[in-house]
């Protein structure tokens, strides 16, 4: 009775008839044993009909044994309130493992003041035998339980329960444990836990860049009223391309750690077919970034449309490439170029979702125009080799250095050579524990940026002298075949007065007229071959 009696100080100095009301509920969740404490409460409920109070309960799981999402968002909402409010609580690891989340515990109850209006949440909690079941067992049922004035009717059905509504969700999407998932064969997403280090913070590339790219996606993320008015899909695309090792899968865990959004990563060979396409793509949650790696590589996707010709044929284009494969397959289980543009833009993509699409590639320009033009990618991205720019952060990153006197060095060798961000970082690991570490590093970067310089200024020699040797040939073969031409047209213009009699007649022409010294052989073969001919 000692717990009784400090429940009873706990509820004064509230003083409100609400937390009075939920003190009766705990009273009777706690010391009533199951068998009466269903018909004292239908009592207990009737009274408090006459209080004039009304009562809104949100169970924790729906009929269908599915976890009641507005269960959730209200539980979140209510843990996000300061803990100071409570006087029990529960603590429990949160979902993404980082820090322990304290919410108010069972039988706890929670006042707020929303626009003039009292309100009260209160968690209950149910233990009954199942007698139903083979096994028996206890089941818990947990509830909340929203009590106000009954003035306060409409505020709190229309305003006030959206409101806490969203709230919850926001703070379950951030708190969510994010997942990576890949399509296995026969269609199913698998997922792994997405725990991937990459923020724009330490992506290496032009600041400019990076910061036209953040804005973009906050932009996106706030365009949900913007993209229904225009009558867009609520989705964006974007192509990235660029040379191995210089960032394009990181920047992708970068995008999704900044949005806090799922990646689906799609492996399109694996999947049978447009039918299979569309299901996996319909299984895809809100806020998620489907990325398909190295495009260039996937199916007959890069089928280029070299002329203005060929884009007029689109249509023609695609048709091609899907006759193609189902001749191939006569099951049609191959993803066709129709199927993923169908997938891009198609009736899946308007259900209001929150969705980044991302294709990588290393080579842009092998791609099917039809499939990166604005409206489908609608944002084309080059990660480049390093810039001295990009070097910094990943200084910072790795050698958690700001500046060092080999800056001025490296500074110009990042202009004069290209490296890919990849080889830098891996030439930036710390290679021992000694304190000099960070010189040995920059050192060994100076290196090999000195060693790209020179490899490439004698590749670039010996590419001139292979140009010039090819250019030199090429007069030679052209001075040649001049001189045959001109022979053909000495032979050519009187043949027909002046009929066979003539080959001799350029046969000499052609011995006179040789200006590369064309030995006798020549000649002689010239004068045969043209003789056979006729
Ligand atoms: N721009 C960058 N900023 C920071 N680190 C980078 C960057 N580019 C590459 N790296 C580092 O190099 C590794 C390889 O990069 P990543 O896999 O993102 O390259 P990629 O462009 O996707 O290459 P590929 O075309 O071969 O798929 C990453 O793990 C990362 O550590
Ligand atoms: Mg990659």
């Amino acid at each position: 009775m000692s717990r009784m009696a400090e429940m009873w100080t706990g509820v004064g100095p509230f003083g409100s008839t609400l937390a009075s009301i939920m003190f009766i509920y705990t009273v009777i969740e706690r010391y009533f044993p199951n068998r009466l404490r269903g018909y004292i409460l239908t009592y207990v409920n009737r009274i408090l009909a006459f209080t004039r109070n009304i009562q809104i309960t949100v169970h924790e799981y729906t009929g269908d044994l599915q976890r009641n999402l507005a269960y959730s968002a209200i539980e979140a909402y209510i843990s996000s309130k300061s803990p100071k409010d409570f006087k029990r609580l529960t603590a429990q690891v949160g979902r993404n493992s980082k820090k322990l989340v304290l919410t108010m515990d069972d039988n706890e109850s929670m006042t707020e003041e929303f626009r003039g209006a009292k309100l009260c949440w209160y968690a209950s909690k149910t233990i009954s035998e199942n007698k139903s079941s083979y096994y028996n067992f206890k089941e818990v049922k947990r509830a909340l339980t929203l009590v106000f004035h009954q003035r306060h009717r409409d505020l709190v059905t229309e305003v006030y329960l959206n409101h806490i509504l969203e709230k919850g969700m926001t703070i379950l999407t951030r708190n969510r444990q994010r997942k990576l998932y890949t399509n296995c064969r026969y269609g199913y997403w698998s997922h792994v836990v997405l725990d991937h280090p990459a923020t724009f913070d330490n992506i290496a590339m032009d600041p400019l860049k990076k910061k036209e790219i953040i804005d973009d996606l906050i932009a996106f993320s706030k365009g949900k009223h913007y993209y229904a008015k225009v009558g867009k899909a609520w989705k964006r695309g974007y192509l990235l391309y660029g040379p191995p090792g210089t960032g394009k899968s990181t920047m992708i865990a970068a995008m999704a750690n900044f949005m806090n959004y799922d990646i689906y990563d799609l492996e399109l060979t694996a999947v049978q077919g447009n039918s299979e396409l569309r299901k996996l793509l319909l299984e895809t949650s809100n806020k998620s970034v489907i990325v398909i790696e190295d495009i260039d590589c996937s199916l007959g996707l890069t089928r280029k449309r070299e002329t203005a010709k060929d884009v007029k044929e689109e249509e023609k284009g695609k048709k091609d490439v899907k006759d193609q494969i189902t001749e191939q397959n006569p099951d049609n289980k191959v993803v066709t170029l129709s199927g993923l543009l169908n997938f891009i833009d198609g009736l899946w993509s308007t259900c209001g979702r929150e969705r980044l699409i991302v294709f990588t590639t290393n080579y842009k320009e092998k791609l099917d125009p039809a499939l990166i033009r604005r409206g489908r990618m609608d944002k084309h991205i080059e990660l480049s080799y390093c810039c001295f720019e990009g070097f910094k952060i990943l200084a910072r990153n790795y050698l958690n250095l700001d500046s060092h006197h080999l800056f001025e060095k490296l500074c110009p060798l990042f202009n004069e050579t290209q490296i890919t961000p990849a080889d830098v970082a891996e030439i930036l690991m710390p290679k021992t524990n000694e304190e000099d570490d960070a010189e040995i590093c920059l050192e060994e970067l100076i290196q090999a940026l000195e060693k790209r310089k020179a490899d490439a200024r004698l590749k670039a020699e010996e590419d001139a002298k292979e140009k010039l040797l090819t250019k030199e040939g090429e007069v030679k073969k052209s001075e040649s075949s001049d001189s045959v031409g001109t022979n053909f047209e000495l032979v050519s213009t009187p043949s027909k007065d002046k009929g066979s009699g003539i080959l001799d007649g350029e046969a000499q022409n052609c011995g006179s007229s040789t200006k590369d010294g064309t030995n006798e052989e020549d000649k002689s073969n010239r004068s045969k071959g043209e003789g056979s001919e006729n």
